[in-house]
C-alpha cells in the first residue's frame, strides 16, 4: 500500500489536504537555480545527471512538495532523434523544422535510449534521494513521488514543424491539412517514442508520468479527436499494458468542454486542468471519481498576498471531498517571488 500523498490522489482518493507541486517548480524564479544556469546551456544542464538532480531537488528542499518533476523538457526527444535544437534567451526553443519527407526520413528513432541515458539516470538517483530514509533538508523522506513526463505528440509537431514557439503553430496546422500522410507518419514516430519514453522513465524510477499537450487548444473538435484524444490512448493503452500500476496525468491545455471526451476516452487516471476552466463544470464533464490537477492561476501565485489566500481558498472549496492534485493551470512564472511560493503550499496544506 502506498502511502505517498500524490499517488494516493491520484488513484482516486480524495486526500486531504489536497498534495501539491506545481508545474516548472524547479526555475528561474529560485536564486539556486539562476545560479545554476551560468555553468551550462540548458540541454546540457538536462542532460548531465549531477546538474538535472540538484534541478529537480532545489524546490523539494525549500517547499517540501508532493511532487518532484523531472528536470527535462518536451523536446528532448526530438533532439534525442536528431532534429537540431538551441534553447535562445529571450527567444525560447530553436528547432530545424520538419516539413518534407525527407527532412522527416533523417530523424533516427533508434538513437534515442543512448541519447536520454542520462535523463534515466538522473531519474535513478532522484528515486534514492527522495526515498532515502534520511528525508531531505528536513522534509520526511518517502513522501514525494517522482513524477516523469513527456510531450503529447500533437504539442511536440507543433515545435518540430513550426521550429520554435508560436502563437498559431500555422505549418503545423496546415500540413495536418494539406498533407495529411506525411503529418500522420510525423505523429505515429512520436506517439510510438513517446510511449516507449514514458515507459523507460518508469522502468528509471517515476513513479507517476504527465503527458502535456500545452497546444490542443488551438484544434477544431475533430482534429483535437484524432490528433489529440486518439494519440494520447494510444500511448496510455502501450504504457499501462507494459506498467500496469503507473497513473498517467493527461493536460490538454485549453482543451475547453472537449476534456470530457480525453478524460472518458484516453484511460488516463488524472487530469491537468488550466487556468480557465471552472472546477465545478469540469467535474460534471468527467467520469466520477476521476483526479483532477490544477488550476491555480500564476499571475495569482506572482500577486501573492490576499489575492493568492482567496485563490488558493477558492481552489480548496471547489475539490474538498474529491480526489484532487493542488497545482497552477501553467508553469511558474520567472518574476515569481520564491516567499509566495511558500505561502501557497502553506495555504494549501492548511486543515
Ligand atoms: C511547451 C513546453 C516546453 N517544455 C515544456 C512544455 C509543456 C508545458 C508548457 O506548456 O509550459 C515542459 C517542461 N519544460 C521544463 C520542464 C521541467 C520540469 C518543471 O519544472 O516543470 C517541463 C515539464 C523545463 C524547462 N524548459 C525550458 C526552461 C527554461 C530554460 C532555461 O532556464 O534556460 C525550463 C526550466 C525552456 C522551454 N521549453 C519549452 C519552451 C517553450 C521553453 C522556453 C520558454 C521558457 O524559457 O520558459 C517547450
Amino acid at each position: 500500500m502506498t502511502t505517498k500523498r500524490l499517488l494516493r490522489a491520484l488513484g482516486g482518493e480524495a486526500v486531504w489536504p489536497p498534495p501539491v507541486w506545481l508545474m516548472r517548480q524547479a526555475g528561474r524564479y529560485l536564486p539556486e537555480f539562476r545560479a545554476m544556469r551560468a555553468q551550462a546551456d540548458f540541454i546540457t544542464r538536462c542532460m548531465t545527471p549531477d546538474i538535472a538532480t540538484e534541478l529537480t531537488l532545489q524546490p523539494i528542499r525549500r517547499f517540501g512538495m508532493d511532487g518532484a518533476i523531472l528536470f527535462s523538457d518536451i523536446l528532448i526527444l526530438p533532439w534525442a532523434m536528431g532534429q537540431s535544437l538551441q534553447f535562445v534567451d529571450g527567444a525560447g526553443p530553436v528547432l530545424e523544422p520538419i516539413r518534407t519527407e525527407a527532412d522527416l526520413d533523417r530523424l533516427d528513432r533508434a538513437r534515442i535510449p543512448e541519447r536520454t541515458a542520462p535523463v534515466m539516470e538522473t531519474l535513478r538517483r532522484l528515486r534514492a534521494a527522495l526515498d532515502d530514509p534520511a528525508g531531505i533538508a528536513g522534509f520526511p523522506g518517502g513522501a514525494t513521488t517522482l513524477i516523469g513526463f513527456a510531450g503529447a505528440p500533437f504539442t511536440v509537431a507543433c515545435y518540430m514543424v513550426d521550429g520554435g514557439g508560436s502563437r498559431e503553430f500555422a505549418h503545423t496546422r496546415l500540413m495536418a491539412y494539406d498533407t495529411p500522410l506525411l503529418f500522420d507518419r510525423l505523429m505515429a514516430l512520436l506517439t510510438e517514442t513517446t510511449a516507449d519514453m514514458l515507459c523507460a522513465q518508469i522502468e528509471a524510477g517515476a513513479e507517476a508520468v504527465m503527458l502535456f499537450d500545452s497546444w490542443s487548444g488551438l484544434l477544431p473538435p475533430g482534429q483535437f479527436a484524432r490528433h489529440v484524444i486518439e494519440p494520447a490512448r494510444a500511448i496510455v493503452a502501450s504504457v499501462r499494458a507494459r506498467h500496469p500500476g503507473v497513473p498517467i496525468v493527461g493536460f490538454p491545455r485549453l482543451g475547453g468542454v472537449s476534456i470530457g471526451r480525453y478524460a472518458s476516452l484516453t484511460g488516463i487516471q488524472g487530469i491537468g486542468l488550466d487556468t480557465g476552466v471552472d472546477l465545478d463544470v469540469a467535474r460534471g464533464l468527467l467520469p466520477a471519481s476521476f483526479t483532477t490537477q490544477g488550476n491555480l492561476d500564476p499571475l495569482a501565485l506572482l500577486a501573492g498576498g490576499e489575492a493568492l489566500a482567496d485563490a488558493v481558498q477558492s481552489i480548496r472549496t471547489a475539490v474538498r471531498g474529491r480526489p484532487h492534485v493542488f497545482n497552477l493551470g501553467h508553469g511558474v512564472l520567472p518574476q515569481t517571488p520564491p516567499e509566495h511560493v511558500a505561502a501557497l503550499v502553506e495555504a494549501v496544506r492548511r486543515d
